[in-house]
């Protein structure tokens, strides 16, 4: 095992030169349900990317022109896959009724009408048609809040949750009570929600004590955190990065045991709030660990909100070419107000998971000034602008949302919601 206490040497990690795009962008890239789950089989919820989420039979010039990770790949057949590529973009918008969404804005009278199809090819063409959104409010959203939330609020907060059709909402964190106080009635949380059914309810444990007890209070899913910076891992948890992965590794290989599934998270993926920028080999070397060890899915947490599209596009490149893009997720904080852009970047790149927050919570305790992660009001409502399926639906959503503010006694973070309400009863059909 290297450590990152050595400069990390490009020619450690494949670069893209040496990855054919072909390998990370084929369907064989997307692997069935079950298939290479070093965590077990029981994982329900696993996309079949050549099914929903198929990026490889849309490839075509303008991808590769234009996105520097695309640029390896072979030219066979693309003018015989062109037409396919359009008649799947105007599929995918046709799903979305009552919207406003890709189709409605082409112009139908257009007079370079090729023009207007190759800007939808240059700029949707990559993108999932669905994507898996993992609601982190009662967990990352709430547990940076001063005053004690009651138990009953945070179950209430999840059943909502859950019955908007959310595929993931992470219920609470089995970490130490003395360092996140909030976060104390984990057990009784997860005793409250863990027979919910049709969703993954996963919890964070940064040891194999948070581990055990996740586990006695029923929970099927784990997630462990680490940091791509040295600092923050210390002032997060209290150990070296190196330190964790090792505590990491013991958490997987018990849960592979017993069939948990164990996702990964990379904190600080962009910047860390003492070391400043951090370097993608960095984020790259610590997620290719998690993935190494077993996780079948891993998080790239932007901590503290600083992230453009100019950090993540360098970041995603340098994860993707040590972990399948279709294990990867994407977590952004909204400090500065960039979360929407970059994961439109993000789904440009391919990524189909991303982390939100209900009414834009949340904020971490050891990130100061960090604001909470982008509001899930906001993705759903970015996803249905473009198209892309998630089976969420907004009107409940809106509604969990203004149950928690309402809690909370502070308006939404969320601009969605802010512009909704008053007109919730037709939100759904946005
Ligand atoms: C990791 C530790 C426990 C080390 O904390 P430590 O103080 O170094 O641990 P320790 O092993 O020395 O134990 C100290 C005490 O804590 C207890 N303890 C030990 N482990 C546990 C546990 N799991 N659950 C409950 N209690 C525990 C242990 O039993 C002992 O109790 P005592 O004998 O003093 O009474 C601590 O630093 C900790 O809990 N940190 C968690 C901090 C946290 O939750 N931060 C926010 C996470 S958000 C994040 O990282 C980013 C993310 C994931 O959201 C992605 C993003 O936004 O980008």
């Amino acid at each position: 095992m290297s450590s990152l206490e050595e400069p990390l040497n490009l020619d450690k990690l494949p670069s893209l030169s040496n990855i054919d795009w072909l390998d990370r962008f084929s369907s064989g890239a997307c692997r069935p349900i079950g298939e290479d789950m070093a965590m077990g089989d029981s994982w329900s919820d696993g996309r079949n990317c050549s099914s929903s989420n198929s990026c490889v039979e849309d490839d075509d010039e303008y991808g590769r022109e234009n996105f520097k990770w695309r640029r390896h790949g072979s030219r066979n057949g693309i003018s015989s896959r062109r037409s396919k590529c359009l008649s799947k973009n105007y599929i995918v918008c046709g799903t979305v009724s009552h919207s406003q969404c890709l189709t409605d804005r082409q112009p139908k009278s257009y007079s370079n009408h090729r023009s207007t199809v190759s800007n939808t090819f240059k700029l949707f063409n990559g993108m999932p048609k669905h994507v898996k959104i993992g609601e982190v409010g009662p967990r990352d959203g709430l547990q940076n809040e001063k005053n004690t939330v009651p138990t009953s609020v945070k179950v209430e907060l999840v059943q909502k949750l859950v019955s908007c059709g959310l595929p993931v909402v992470e219920v609470t964190g089995f970490v130490s009570p003395k360092w996140v106080p909030q976060l104390s009635d984990a057990k009784d949380v997860m005793e409250a929600v863990k027979d919910l059914e049709g969703v993954r309810l996963p919890v964070l444990t940064p040891n194999m004590k948070g581990f055990e007890a996740a586990v006695a209070a029923g929970a099927k899913e784990v997630a462990v955190f680490v940091s791509a910076s040295e600092s923050f891992s210390k002032s997060n948890i209290n150990c070296s990065i190196e330190e964790s992965l090792a505590r990491y590794r013991a958490v997987t290989s018990a849960a592979k045991k017993m069939s948990i599934l164990v996702r990964g998270y990379v904190s600080c993926a962009i910047g860390c709030p003492v070391e400043g920028a951090i370097s993608p080999l960095k984020v790259a070397y610590v997620a290719k660990e998690l993935h190494d060890m077993g996780c079948f899915e891993i998080s790239l947490g932007d901590t503290i909100g600083i992230a453009t599209p100019g950090a993540v596009v360098p970041m995603l490149e340098a994860v993707m070419a040590v972990v399948p893009v279709e294990k990867l997720a994407v977590h952004f904080h909204d400090t500065y107000g960039q979360s929407l852009s970059n994961i439109l970047v993000s789904l440009q790149m391919g990524i189909s998971t991303i982390d939100s927050s209900v009414a834009g919570l949340g904020g971490c305790p050891y990130a100061k000034g960090a604001s909470g992660n982008v509001s899930t009001e906001d993705v759903v409502y970015i996803l249905n602008g473009l198209g892309i399926k998630t089976n969420v639906d907004l009107h409940k959503l809106l509604l969990a949302g203004e149950f928690i503010s309402k809690y909370l006694g502070r308006p939404s973070g969320s601009k969605a919601a802010i512009a909704l309400s008053g007109g919730t009863a037709d939100a759904s059909t946005i």
